[in-house]
């Protein structure tokens, strides 16, 4: 098969064999993490309790309930939006709208799950449905991507991503063909990459504090921080929505397995880690560490909304007089690049600022297992990983400008350290 652009990407995510041990990998470490974080040993190195059979992961009812969740946030999405936004420009020079709705979804689902505990819903009882509902939303997943991948054969090359056309259909099915598959204006990739894994997310959270309540009389210290920590995040993400129309989930990778796997599957289910763990594993809490703990949180979240505003304060406006006062690099596309302010402290400072929160999210848990600084540890490889791949497209882009200012400000993520 031709690509496109007559050169081929190059390959990433170790070619077509790493693509396909991901796509075993991915799925399995998830089913691991949730088993191993309600066993009692809870090691995250260690072998899970027991291996699920069919009858634990297989259920119609709980296939049914997954399904309709994706039909509310799918109804939620479509409910008329107080802004839509155009993306970026494409390569046929057309822009897509975008609806920006997601925190209005996030309010109504809460006013939504509040009518229905109160009309006598146990969402107590989904922790105990996490296994089932893992396997329908990974089954989903695979399935879901199947049908991206034919979709994909029949759009014109201009839709194609730059990444998923290999000619590899494994490796092309796992990174995803099309950059931005729609049915009419329903926009999958956008849909996915914010509503039913992030609000899904917060909702399982949700549940095991109410468990937690439920067994113990009231939910720990511990849980009210890692709920309340995890909330702020996605409410945040969906506050500023619109900036995920830049970030290259959106920009430059097709929408395949890996998103449509990691947006509904691998975010809520191992994202929501520390709650399931604090469940099972009650950890004492003290109000002076609890304070420590918020100030690493709210230090880690001060970094990363400051340093992601004025980024995009400056994308919308660079003589906006909050940034116009910043230094800045003259770049041939006709963009500047920031050099002074919190882009001039390290190239992502936003990442270091998420790095901070992903380590508050763990500390509530304690130090005696390692199994809730999972997300962390993944979360530091991810970002290294995302890092690698945002210069090399940054390069690309910016070409001599980029050089400059990778000279000025050497160190990637953390100041004199990497
Ligand atoms: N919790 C999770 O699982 C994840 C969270 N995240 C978070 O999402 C947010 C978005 O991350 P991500 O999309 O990776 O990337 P960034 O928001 O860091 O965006 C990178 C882009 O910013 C622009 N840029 C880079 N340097 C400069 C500069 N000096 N001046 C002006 N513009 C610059 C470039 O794009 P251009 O020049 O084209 O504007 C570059 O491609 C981050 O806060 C990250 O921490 C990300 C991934 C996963
Ligand atoms: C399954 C693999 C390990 C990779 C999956 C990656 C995805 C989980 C992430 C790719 C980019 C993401 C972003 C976010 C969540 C995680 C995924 C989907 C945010 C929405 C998180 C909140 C931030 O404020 C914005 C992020 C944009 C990118």
């Amino acid at each position: 098969m031709a690509h496109p652009q007559g050169s081929r990407a190059p390959l990433e995510f170790g070619g077509p064999l790493g693509a396909a041990a991901l796509m075993v990998l991915l799925p399995a470490t998830m089913f691991h993490l949730l088993l191993v974080a309600r066993s009692g040993p809870a090691r995250l190195l260690g072998p899970p309790p027991y291996l699920p059979g069919p009858d634990v992961l297989w259920s119609p009812r709980v296939l049914l309930l997954w399904l309709t969740w994706l039909g509310l946030q799918a109804a939620l999405y479509l409910l008329p939006a107080r802004k839509v936004a155009e993306g970026l420009e494409l390569k046929d020079k057309s822009r897509l709208r975008y609806p920006i709705n997601g925190f209005q979804a996030l309010v109504l689902t809460a006013l939504l799950v509040g009518l229905a505990v109160s009309a006598g819903l146990p969402l107590g009882a989904l922790p105990e449905m996490l296994v089932p509902l893992a396997f329908a939303a990974t089954l989903t997943a695979f399935i879901f991507s199947f049908l991206l991948y034919l979709k994909a054969l029949g759009v014109p090359p201009s839709a194609l991503a730059p990444g998923g056309t290999s000619g590899n259909p494994i490796y092309d099915f796992f990174l995803g063909r099309e950059l931005n598959p729609r049915i009419c204006s329903f926009d999958f990739k956008y849909f996915c990459e914010l509503r039913p894994g992030l609000i899904g997310w917060v909702l399982i959270n949700l549940a095991l504090l109410m468990q937690e309540a439920e067994l113990r009389g009231s939910p720990s210290l511990a849980m009210w921080l890692v709920n309340g920590f995890q909330l702020l995040y996605v409410g945040d993400a969906l506050w500023h929505e619109e900036a995920v129309l830049t970030t290259m989930d959106i920009t430059h990778d097709g929408f395949g397995f890996m998103l449509a796997f990691g947006d509904l599957a691998w975010v809520p289910f191992t994202y929501s880690l520390q709650a399931q763990f604090l469940l099972h594993h009650p950890q004492p809490l003290g109000l002076p560490v609890a304070s420590a703990i918020c100030l690493i949180n709210a230090l880690g979240y001060y970094i990363f909304r400051r340093a992601n505003s004025q980024k995009n304060t400056f994308r919308k406006n660079p003589s906006d007089p909050r940034v116009a006062g910043l230094e800045t690099i003259p770049t041939a596309t006709g963009r500047q690049l920031l050099v002074s302010g919190w882009w001039g402290m390290v190239r992502h400072p936003n990442y270091l600022g998420d790095l901070i929160m992903a380590l508050a999210w763990s500390l509530p848990c304690g130090v005696s297992h390692l199994l809730p600084y999972f997300y962390f540890l993944y979360f530091t490889a991810l970002l290294v990983h995302r890092e690698a791949r945002d210069e090399q497209q940054c390069l690309q882009k910016y070409g001599l400008a980029w050089q400059e200012y990778c000279q000025r400000v050497p160190y990637r993520i953390l100041p004199y350290v990497y």
